[in-house]
């Protein structure tokens, strides 16, 4: 497997709507999509557009969402996740265990459409990695 683009940062936020602001209006940011829920990955999601990359401010949907907890230690946010992208997810996953780290659950549809998988923080040196399948036309 080799990593490939960076396609978002993931910054959880108690509220989607106060930070979108922030990101508005104190760094100028213009191409800001609608917000949506996700339930199976328990968040609500709003893309922020950037020119190399995205933001993904995801809100946490009750409190069975991946997200609650880290919300409990940060009340006000905080970056949470970069995600690569990789050409082939089961193919990622297959390395990423085979090289011994812990891989959090099976490949699931995230929110680009394409799978997902997780890489606990204890193997990236305290940063959660989600890498994500290429969407098809992307590139
Ligand atoms: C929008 C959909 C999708 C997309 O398509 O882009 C997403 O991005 S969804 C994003 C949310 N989903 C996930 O995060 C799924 C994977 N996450 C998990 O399975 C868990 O959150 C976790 C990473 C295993 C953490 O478990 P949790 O129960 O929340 O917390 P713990 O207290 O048990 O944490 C253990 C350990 O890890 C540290 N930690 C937790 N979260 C993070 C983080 N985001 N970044 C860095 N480190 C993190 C936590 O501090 C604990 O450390 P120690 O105390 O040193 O053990
Ligand atoms: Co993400």
């Amino acid at each position: 497997m080799m990593i490939g683009r960076l396609n978002h940062v993931g910054v959880a936020t108690p509220s989607i709507e106060e930070s979108v602001k922030t990101y508005r209006d104190l760094l100028g940011a213009t191409k800001i999509h609608d917000a949506f829920d996700l339930p199976p990955q328990g968040v609500r999601v709003c893309f922020v557009d950037l020119p190399n990359s995205q933001i993904e401010l995801i809100e946490p949907l009750g409190e069975a969402s991946p997200i609650h907890k880290f919300l409990e230690k940060n009340p006000s946010g905080g970056q949470h996740h970069v995600c690569f992208e990789v050409a082939d997810i089961h193919v990622a996953a297959a390395d990423m265990k085979e090289k011994g780290a812990t891989v959090l659950g099976e490949p699931r549809i995230g929110a680009h459409g394409t799978p997902v998988i997780f890489v606990h923080p204890k193997n990236m040196g305290g940063v959660l990695v989600e890498l994500m399948e290429t969407p098809k036309a992307a590139h």
